[in-house]
Parts: structure tokens; C-alpha cells; sequence
């Protein structure tokens, strides 16, 4: 495919995301009927269409409208480059430009100028102080890719060293003693014998800073109360010889978990609420609750424009719900590992308030605030314990 036809294809994808469709979505029915893109196509469609979707409301500024069409013309000025010279007509291209299209002159606000989303400019002016401007410009931005080196399976460098030799370059990264940011070749690392073989996991190295901080109960059983794909469990069992539990309100997310613990050689297990309430109480429970994603919008896009102020009250209540159950299956001078990649007050430091106002034998013994200018995702981190 051409650049021209490339862009075309996203423009089209665009438009069907703005729709109200899934961009994944969208993208997997493009790639199935389009036999004529490659590998090499499929990966810059996919590229132009996520960039966009980041800079929604600056491309559509940028682009005179927010349609397909508006966000690729105005993603290719965003970038510095003439509309004109990809947008040529020719061949499977998109048309060119029209005269109002190439006099459009972008009157951008700072909100436009930051994709921020209006109705969220108070909360995060409110969260992140000095560092708005600063942390808005640094989301706009495509994410790294990290690598968490499990340590049960070999160091750092025995890991840098195999990837190396399968066309994977990484270097280290200051957020965690196991990250490794892929600076070339991350397409293949499903592929790579260290990625099958356990010795590295993909995970965000600010994740990885987040479970390097959770104090481990010295033996017992730890339960990962909101396991997911199982990211912390994984990345805890690394450095803790017990037993950690996974449970998740949706078992589904769970699937992938046996499989990732054999790989890993981790003793994590899948267990159904039954075995959660039978096997309490835990010296130690990990709530990564589910939350805004305002931290990790470099890398799920879509979130940004998604969230609307009900959908955030959701959250905030889900949260608390969850720490509540959580306190229960606590046991004496046990403690709570509260997570969140949201960048709100609202989501960390006002959850952390009111756990302590309603719980009175509880303690905060740490808060960990991870910012996504550290260069990977924006976390949020609190230990309760429960007083002696
Ligand atoms: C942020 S994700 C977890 C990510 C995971 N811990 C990791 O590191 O890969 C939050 C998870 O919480 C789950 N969840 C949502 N509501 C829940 C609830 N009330 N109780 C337990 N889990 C819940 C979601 O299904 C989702 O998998």
C-alpha cells in the first residue's frame, strides 16, 4: 500500500470508530477483507489510527473537523508535514484537498492544544497541579514498550543478551531493576524464545515500579483480589516463595493466567469466589482496582475520549465497594496493597481519605505516586495496615 492508501484506510477506520465502534474492532474486520495489506501495512494503518484517536481533539482542530478525513489532515500538520503532498488523489489516496480544507486556519484552544477532555480539566488541573501542562503533552504521545525480566528465571543482562540475539534491543530502565524498554524489534517478542521460555513478561515498567513497592507478607497466602491478566500476581510472584491467589469480579480476564504462571515457573492459581472467602484471612491483599486508565492513555487511547463524569462516579464507587471487601478478608496487622493507573485525586488520595474515615483500625503505611513523565504509565499506590 501506498502512504496515500494507508491513510485512506485509517481515515475510513476513523470513521467507524467516531461511529461508535470499537477502534480494535474495526481494525480486525479492515485487516481481514483488506488481503492485499501486509504485515508491514497492517502495523502502520494501526499506528496512523491510534495516534489519531490520542490527538482526537487537537487533529480535529488541526483538521478543520472531527470526521475521518479532519484527523488525518490535521494529525499530518499535528506532525509537521503538508496534507497535500500525501493527500493526492492519485491511486487508492484520499482526495485532495479542497480549498476551505488547505485555508483552514486552526484556532486552537489550550484544551485543544492538550486533548483534554472539558468536562475533566478541573479534576486534573485539581490532581496534577504544576505538572497539567507537562503531564497532558507527555499522554499525547505513542507508549514504550517495557519488559519485566523475571528474575526466578535469569538476570538482566542474560535477558538483554537473548533477546539481542533474536533482533530485540532493550536497554534498562530507572523505574524498576527489572524493566526493560524495547527500543527496536518489539513486534517480536511473542515469538522470542526468552518471551516463551518465562524469562521476560510485557508489562508496563511503572507497573513493574508498583509491585517492586508492596510489602510481602513473609510466608502465607497472598490474594490478587482484581487479577486480570494476572500483571502484578506475575510480577509479585517473582519475589515471594508462597502461594498467591487470583480472583476477578469477571473470571474471564483471567484465562490467560495458567498459562503465563507455567511459563513463569509462578505458583499463581485462579480461584473461584468460594475458595476466596474459604481461604481468608490474608496476610496481604492486592486491590488493582478497575479505574479511569487516566495514567496509561498513551497506551489505551479510546479511554480518554470514553470516560464522561458518570462513568467516573462508577468507578469511584466500585472502588470503595472493593476496599470494603477487601478489609474483610484481611487479617490481624494484615494489609491492603490499593492500586490504581489513574492520574485523579479522585481515584487515589480521596479513596485513601475516605477508607480511613470509615475504617477506624486502619493505618496508610505508604503512598506511591508514579508519574507518567517518569516515562512509563501514571500509578497510584497505597498500603493499609490494619492497626495492632
Ligand atoms: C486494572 S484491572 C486489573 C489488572 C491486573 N491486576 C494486572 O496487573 O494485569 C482491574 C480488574 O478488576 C476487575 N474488577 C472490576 N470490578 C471488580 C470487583 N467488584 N471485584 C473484583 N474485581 C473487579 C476487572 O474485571 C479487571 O480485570
Amino acid at each position: 500500500m501506498t502512504p496515500g492508501a494507508r491513510l485512506a484506510a485509517a481515515a475510513e477506520i476513523l470513521d467507524r470508530y467516531l461511529a461508535g465502534e470499537p477502534a480494535e474492532r474495526v481494525l480486525t474486520t479492515w485487516a481481514r477483507r483488506s488481503r492485499f495489506a501486509g504485515s508491514g501495512d497492517r502495523a502502520a494503518v494501526r499506528d496512523h489510527v491510534f495516534d489519531a484517536i490520542r490527538r482526537r481533539r487537537s487533529a480535529a482542530a488541526a483538521g478543520g473537523e472531527e470526521s475521518g478525513r479532519g484527523l488525518v489532515i490535521g494529525l499530518l500538520r499535528l506532525q509537521g508535514r503538508d496534507p497535500d503532498d500525501v493527500l493526492t488523489g492519485q491511486g487508492h489516496s484520499l482526495p485532495a484537498l479542497t480549498a476551505v480544507e488547505r485555508q483552514h486556519v486552526p484556532q486552537m484552544s489550550e484544551l485543544d492544544r492538550l486533548d483534554c477532555p472539558g468536562w475533566l480539566e478541573d479534576d486534573l488541573r485539581g490532581s496534577l497541579g504544576a505538572e497539567f501542562v507537562p503531564v497532558l503533552e507527555g499522554l499525547q504521545r505513542r507508549a514504550d514498550v517495557f519488559l519485566r525480566v523475571n528474575s526466578a528465571r535469569g538476570t538482566l543482562e542474560e535477558a538483554r543478551a537473548a533477546l539481542g540475539d533474536e533482533g530485540i534491543e532493550t536497554e534498562p530502565h530507572s523505574l524498576s531493576p527489572t524493566a526493560l524498554r524495547v527500543l527496536s524489534g518489539a513486534r517480536k517478542v511473542h515469538a522470542s524464545a526468552a518471551y516463551r521460555d518465562g524469562l521476560v513478561e510485557l508489562q508496563d515498567a511503572a507497573s513493574q515500579a508498583v509491585s517492586d513497592q508492596i510489602p510481602l507478607p513473609a510466608s502465607g497466602v497472598v490474594l490478587d483480589y482484581c487479577a486480570g491478566g494476572g500483571g502484578k500476581a506475575l510480577a509479585l510472584a517473582a519475589r515471594f516463595d508462597g502461594e498467591i491467589l487470583a480472583h476477578d469480579a469477571d473470571p474471564r480476564r483471567m484465562k490467560d493466567i495458567p498459562q503465563r504462571a507455567s511459563r513463569a515457573g509462578a505458583q499463581v492459581q485462579a480461584a473461584t469466589p468460594d475458595e476466596v472467602e474459604r481461604r481468608a484471612p490474608y496476610g496481604l491483599v492486592v486491590a488493582d482496582v478497575p479505574c479511569s486508565g487516566s495514567g496509561a492513555w498513551r497506551r489505551q487511547p479510546e479511554a480518554r475520549w470514553r470516560l464522561d463524569r458518570a462513568a467516573l462516579d462508577d468507578l469511584r464507587e466500585t472502588q470503595a465497594g472493593i476496599l470494603d471487601r477487601v478489609a474483610t478478608l484481611t487479617g490481624p496487622e494484615g494489609a491492603i496493597a490499593y492500586i490504581t493507573c489513574s492520574i485523579l485525586r479522585q481515584e487515589n488520595e480521596d479513596q485513601v481519605a475516605r477508607f480511613l474515615r470509615d475504617h477506624d483500625g486502619w493505618n496508610v503505611e505508604q503512598r506511591y505516586r508514579v508519574s507518567p513523565l517518569a516515562g512509563g504509565d501514571g500509578f497510584f499506590l497505597a498500603v493499609f495496615r490494619r492497626k495492632a
